[in-house]
């Protein structure tokens, strides 16, 4: 599959912090790329360094496997931007903001109005046109704000964020709307901490904490390889205190937990399908009584936390 974009070893650093540290990946034409991280993990320096809004201090960004450096003003008018902070004119219409975003790309007179239509229909914005955006609730403003991202018809877009702080409905019209881009051969960079936002629209999945890449693969190789692990949560009203040890001697657990009554087991049922059975007859053998048992396969949120000891939403 082609790339569009090819992210090669960029840093930035701040007072002597290397918040984005040595960071490659590629966008592969037509999808959509989730880029994924915890508050401060590098994601929106990231965003404007690929947008063109702050300068890489080592590395380079490849568009169409040109060098951006040498093509900033092609690449500049073939891509949308959408800010984590709306960059709407509160005073405008919504028509006027669009217009005034077409403007500012060049798009030629007479096609003005039929570009700032289009957009207005695709965020399903058309029927307020003529209200100024200081009217419009959270969801709306976040909706134009991405109409104002396709005035010039991008190849590529880029989202830093787009459903922070809206309503349900909102968000998921935004993301519909983000499919049907990509479903029209648009390729698009999605930047979230909601991991639920990615396992809905994203091909390709790129996970950073701490400006550093953790994971980088598609969403059905993530999903393939860790739903071969469960946890499985049992509590229990007695134990021998060599209980821990003893279950890790089983095949396929990967590790034990215990906080009071209640022990978590990690497990790759790949290695042993019959390691729960293992696990219960170490529980009997040990005199023990389960009184409840539970087993749940790990989404993505449990990876990330797998990778990084911490929530996404800390
Ligand atoms: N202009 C700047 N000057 C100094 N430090 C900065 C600057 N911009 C970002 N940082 C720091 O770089 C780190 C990464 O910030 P960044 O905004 O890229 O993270 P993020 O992943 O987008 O977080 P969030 O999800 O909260 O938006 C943070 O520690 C932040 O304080």
């Amino acid at each position: 599959m082609e790339n569009i974009m090819r992210i090669d070893n960029i840093t930035k650093t701040y007072d002597g912090v290397a918040v984005v540290n040595n960071l490659s990946f590629s966008l592969k034409k037509g999808h959509i790329l989730g880029f994924l991280g915890p508050n401060g993990a590098g994601k929106s320096t990231t965003i404007n360094m690929i947008s063109s809004l702050i300068h890489q201090d080592a590395g380079h960004i490849y568009y169409k496997e040109v060098d951006v450096e040498k093509c900033r003003k092609k690449f500049k008018n073939e891509i949308g931007v959408v800010p984590q902070s709306l960059a709407i004119y509160e005073d405008l219409t919504a028509y006027q903001n669009l217009k005034f975003f077409a403007e500012l790309y060049g798009v030629s007179k007479d096609k003005v109005e039929e570009v700032c239509i289009y957009a207005l229909n695709f965020v399903n914005l058309e029927n307020v046109k003529d209200k100024k955006a200081k009217t419009f609730s959270g969801g709306m403003k976040r909706r134009l704000n991405i109409a104002c991202s396709l005035v010039n018809s991008p190849e590529l877009i880029i989202l830093d964020e787009p459903t922070v702080g809206i309503d349900p409905q909102s968000r998921n019209f935004i993301l519909e709307a983000i499919k049907k881009l990509r479903d029209q051969g648009v390729s698009v960079i999605y930047t979230t901490h909601y991991m639920e936002e990615i396992e809905a629209i994203a091909e390709d999945v790129i996970i950073v904490d701490h400006g550093q890449k953790l994971v980088d693969d598609t969403i059905d190789n993530i999903r393939e390889n860790y739903s071969k692990q469960s946890i499985v949560s049992i509590r229990a009203d007695k134990f021998d205190q060599n209980l821990k040890e003893k279950i890790l001697t089983i095949a396929g657990v990967d590790s034990v937990s215990i906080d009071g009554n209640l022990i978590k087991i990690n497990i790759n049922t790949e290695v042993n399908d019959k390691v729960l059975n293992d696990i219960t007859s170490t529980f009997s053998q040990s005199n023990s009584s389960i009184s409840s048992i539970n087993s749940l396969n790990l989404n993505l949120e449990d990876i990330f936390l797998e990778l990084t000891g911490t929530k996404l939403r800390d």
